[in-house]
């Protein structure tokens, strides 16, 4: 069973490594959107893989410290390309979530990146 569990932040960056005169060299702004899959078996009595409330726990407090916030002044994101943050995210979250399976960030409602651990 796959279950998934959607967050949304708003962030500023750019990509110090393009080159001049590449738009993303600007700092700009995203609505960013991650969705968090988790996947495992059902436990017996309780019907679930596990509380979305339990999910949200564990994710917000990394949400958190990058919603308005420039994410190149944050330690791991100093080149914050899509690939970069979702594997920076999972690194936060993997080790409180053994049933993570995936990660979904979209980066605008045409561009992101998916990662599934190592
Ligand atoms: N592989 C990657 N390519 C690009 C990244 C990235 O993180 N990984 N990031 C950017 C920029 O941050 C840019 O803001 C997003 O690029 P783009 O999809 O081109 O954005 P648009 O709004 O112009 O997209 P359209 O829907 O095509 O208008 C660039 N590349
Ligand atoms: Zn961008």
């Amino acid at each position: 069973m796959v279950i998934y569990k959607k967050f949304a932040f708003d962030s500023a960056h750019f990509l110090p490594n393009v080159p001049e005169g590449h738009k993303c060299k600007n700092m700009h702004g995203h609505t960013y959107n991650l969705t968090v899959y988790l996947e495992g078996d059902l436990d017996t009595e309780l019907q679930w893989v596990m509380d979305f409330k339990e999910l949200k726990d564990v994710v917000k407090p990394v949400i958190e410290r990058i919603d308005h916030q420039l994410l190149n002044d944050i330690a791991g994101l100093e080149n914050p390309t899509a690939e970069r943050i979702v594997v920076w995210i999972w690194e936060q979250i993997q080790p409180k979530l053994p049933l993570l399976s995936k990660l979904e960030l979209n980066e605008t409602p045409t561009s992101g990146a998916i990662y599934e651990g190592k």
